[in-house]
C-alpha cells in the first residue's frame, strides 16, 4: 500500500491550480444515465472515486472517453444492466447516486446498500423515503435496494435533516418525473447547484437550486450537453489549511472563492492573510496560527469536509480552539494520529478543545479516511522531522496528485509505492 513520507519545516510558497471537485463530478457522471445523447464534462479531477464511478456506468453499458485534459465524455445509450453491485459501492458511497437516475429513466434500479464507513453511519433512508413518496415500489433485498416505477411522480417532499446526495439522488430522479416536485429542506452546497445546472443544460427545468427549497418540473426528456465542473473548494481549503500550519504564501488557481465563504472566514481569523479574485485565492501566513473554533453545519456553514484540516491548524495555534462535528458522529479518527505527533486534544462526545503546542513531532501514523489524511499531512508539513502517512488510498480517494501539487510549492514529501515500500 502507497505511504507517504513528509520532512516537515519547510515553507509553502508558489502556485497550486485546484482540480475540478469530487463531490460535483460524481452526481453529474451519475447524470450521464439521464439521456441517449452524450454528455462532454469538463475539469473532471483524476481521482480513485472518479475511476470507481466510471467503472460502475461502464458495467451498466455507458461507454466514456477520457481525455488527458480532463475531459470526460460519457453516452448511456447502450444501457443494459440497472445493478450497481456490492464490490464497486462498498468503496465508494456515492455509488447510491446511480439510484435515482436509474430508476427515473429505466424504471428499475438494484443498487448495494453502502456499508457503514469510518466517518458515521450515514443511512440512505431519506433517498428510499423521497423516492417512495413519488410513487416508486422499493425493497430493501439481500442488502440491496431494489426499486420500481412505472413513471416517477412529482410531488413535495421534505427530508428529515439537510442531506446533499438525498438532495442530488431525488433531483436527478424528479427531472424525468411526471408533474411537479419540490424539495424541502434541499442541501444549498454548490455541487448540488453544479449538477443543476448541468440539468438545466440537459433541458430539466429546475428553479431554486443553490436555496432549501428546489422545485422541478418534470420533462419527456433530456439531452446531451457540455458542462464544467465547479472548482473544489475543499481541496483548495485544505491547501490554505497547510500554509497556514507551515507558513509561505501561496497563490490558487482556477478555484471558486465565491464557494468558500466559512472556510476563509475561520481562515483569516486564524491570521493567514488572504486576497481573493473571481477564480483565485492568494494567502500569506508570517506568523503562529490563532487558536480558531468551528463548528460544522450544511452550507454556508463551515463544511465538516473541512473539519480535520482545521484541526491540524489548531493543534500548533496559540490557544485553546473548540471545534463542534454537528454532521458525522464518528468524524475525530485523525484524533488519535495527531496525538501521537504531540497534539493535545480532548474529545467529549462532538466536541474536540485542541490546545496549541509549540511544535509537533514528526510520526508514522495511519490515514483512515479521506479528510483525516489530509489532516494529517497539514500536521506532517508543519512539525518537525520525519512524518510516514501510511494507507493513504483514501487519500487518493479525493485529492488529485496531492504530493505532486504540494512539492512544487515547496514541500518535501515524497510517494513511497507498494513495491518500493
Ligand atoms: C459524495 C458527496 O457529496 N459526499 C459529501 C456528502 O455526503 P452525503 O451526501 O453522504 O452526506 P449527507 O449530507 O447525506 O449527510 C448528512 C447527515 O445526514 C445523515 N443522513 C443522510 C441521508 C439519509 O438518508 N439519512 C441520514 O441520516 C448522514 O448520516 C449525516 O449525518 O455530504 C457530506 C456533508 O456535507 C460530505 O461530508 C460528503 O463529502
Ligand atoms: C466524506 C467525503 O466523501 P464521501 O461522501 O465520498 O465519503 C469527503 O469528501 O470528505
Amino acid at each position: 500500500m502507497d505511504k507517504l513520507q513528509i520532512q516537515g519545516g519547510n515553507r509553502l510558497n508558489g502556485e497550486i491550480a485546484i482540480s475540478g471537485a469530487k463531490n460535483a463530478a460524481l452526481p453529474i457522471l451519475c447524470a450521464s444515465l439521464l439521456t441517449d445523447d452524450a454528455i462532454a464534462l469538463h475539469n473532471v479531477p483524476r481521482l480513485n472515486d472518479i475511476g470507481t464511478t466510471l467503472r460502475l456506468l461502464s458495467q451498466m453499458g455507458v461507454r466514456h472517453d477520457r481525455a488527458a485534459d480532463g475531459t470526460v465524455e460519457l453516452c448511456a445509450a447502450g444501457v443494459h444492466s440497472l445493478e450497481a453491485p456490492y464490490e464497486l459501492v462498498k468503496t465508494m458511497r456515492a455509488s447510491i447516486l446511480v439510484l435515482g437516475p436509474l430508476l427515473a429513466r429505466y424504471g428499475e434500479a438494484r443498487v448495494s446498500l453502502p456499508g457503514g464507513c469510518a466517518i458515521g453511519q450515514r443511512p440512505v433512508d431519506q433517498h428510499i423515503k423521497g423516492l417512495a413518496a413519488m410513487g416508486a415500489d422499493i425493497r430493501i433485498e439481500h442488502g440491496f435496494v431494489v426499486a420500481k416505477a412505472k413513471r416517477l411522480k412529482g410531488t413535495s417532499i421534505l427530508t428529515d435533516m439537510v442531506t446533499v446526495t438525498g438532495t442530488e439522488n431525488l433531483m436527478m430522479a424528479a427531472v424525468l418525473a411526471d408533474g411537479r416536485t419540490v424539495l424541502e429542506n434541499a442541501a444549498r452546497e454548490p455541487e448540488v447547484a453544479d449538477l443543476a445546472e448541468l440539468l438545466i443544460k440537459m433541458g430539466a427545468r429546475i428553479q431554486g437550486h443553490g436555496t432549501d427549497r428546489i422545485v422541478i418540473d418534470g420533462v419527456d426528456r433530456l439531452h446531451g450537453a457540455s458542462h464544467r465542473i465547479v472548482a473544489d473548494r475543499i481541496e483548495a481549503g485544505t491547501f490554505l489549511c497547510a500554509v497556514g500550519a507551515a507558513g509561505g504564501e501561496i497563490m490558487l488557481r482556477q478555484a471558486a472563492p465565491q464557494t468558500m465563504g466559512a472556510t476563509l472566514d475561520k481562515l483569516r481569523d486564524a491570521g493567514l492573510e488572504i486576497e481573493t479574485g473571481p477564480d483565485w485565492v492568494r494567502a500569506c501566513m508570517n506568523r503562529r496560527p490563532r487558536a480558531t473554533g468551528v463548528r460544522t453545519s450544511e452550507y454556508p456553514g463551515f463544511p465538516t469536509d473541512m473539519q480535520a484540516q482545521m484541526m491540524a491548524l489548531n493543534t500548533i495555534a496559540d490557544g485553546t480552539a473548540v471545534i463542534v462535528e454537528n454532521i458525522f458522529e464518528n468524524r475525530y479518527m485523525h484524533v488519535q494520529e495527531l496525538c501521537r505527533m504531540g497534539a493535545r486534544i480532548d474529545i467529549d462526545g462532538h466536541t474536540a478543545v485542541v490546545t496549541g503546542v509549540p511544535n509537533l513531532s514528526g510520526a508514522t501514523v495511519m490515514a483512515t479516511d479521506l479528510r483525516a489524511s489530509a489532516s494529517l499531512v497539514i500536521a506532517g508539513l508543519a512539525g518537525y522531522g520525519r512524518t510516514t502517512v501510511e494507507r493513504i488510498y483514501h487519500l487518493d480517494r479525493g485529492y488529485e496528485r496531492m504530493e505532486e501539487k504540494l512539492r512544487s510549492v515547496g514541500a518535501d514529501i515524497q510517494r513511497i509505492t507498494r513495491e518500493a515500500a
